[in-house]
């Protein structure tokens, strides 16, 4: 079962990306792959973190919609490449361009080649919500426990 696919802007802001647009690999692929737009390699350190430009600028418009920026799971643990902030957060109402956070957080060097897939865009629902304060609230089970509370096993 599947719904319409919403239909997002993109501005590609460099005109060698026309050749490397972002698509889903396979039919059930979540995300959409984002390139590096690099205009040559670019070795991080271990430990380095530079931030990446992908040429590409998506508005998702409708405040019910979020992009994610998430690493790739070959680059992550093979090599341990993966995004500065752990997780890219993408506002509806952004028009900037995607840029990819990379960070080296493996032991050796590692050569991004210019246009690799570095990252992957996912599109996910949001829901906005609005806050009614109060003093207590009514018990729940858990109540505050948190952070390890239920234990391991
Ligand atoms: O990996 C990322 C994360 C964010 N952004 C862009 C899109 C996002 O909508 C905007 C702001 O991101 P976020 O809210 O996470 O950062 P902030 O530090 O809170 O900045 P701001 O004050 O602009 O909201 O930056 C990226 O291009 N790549
Ligand atoms: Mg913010």
């Amino acid at each position: 079962m599947s719904s319409p696919r919403p239909r997002l802007q993109c501005n590609v802001l460099d005109e060698r990306l026309h050749d490397y647009l972002p698509s889903y690999a396979t039919a059930g692929s979540a995300g959409m792959d984002l390139r590096a737009l690099l205009d040559a390699p670019l070795t991080l350190a271990p430990g380095e973190c530079q931030l990446v430009r992908t040429g590409l600028a998506i508005y998702i418009e409708d405040p019910g919609l979020a992009g994610m920026i998430l690493p790739r799971s070959g680059l992550g643990h093979k090599h341990g490449i993966v995004l500065g902030n752990l997780v890219g957060l993408i506002d509806s109402d952004y028009q900037g361009e995607l840029m990819i956070s990379v960070w080296n957080r493996g032991q050796d060097s590692f050569t991004i080649a210019p246009f690799e897939r570095l990252a992957q865009y996912v599109l996910v629902p949001v829901v906005q919500a609005e806050l009614d304060i109060v003093d207590s609230f009514t018990d729940s089970t858990r109540g505050s426990g948190g952070f390890g509370s239920t234990g391991r096993q």
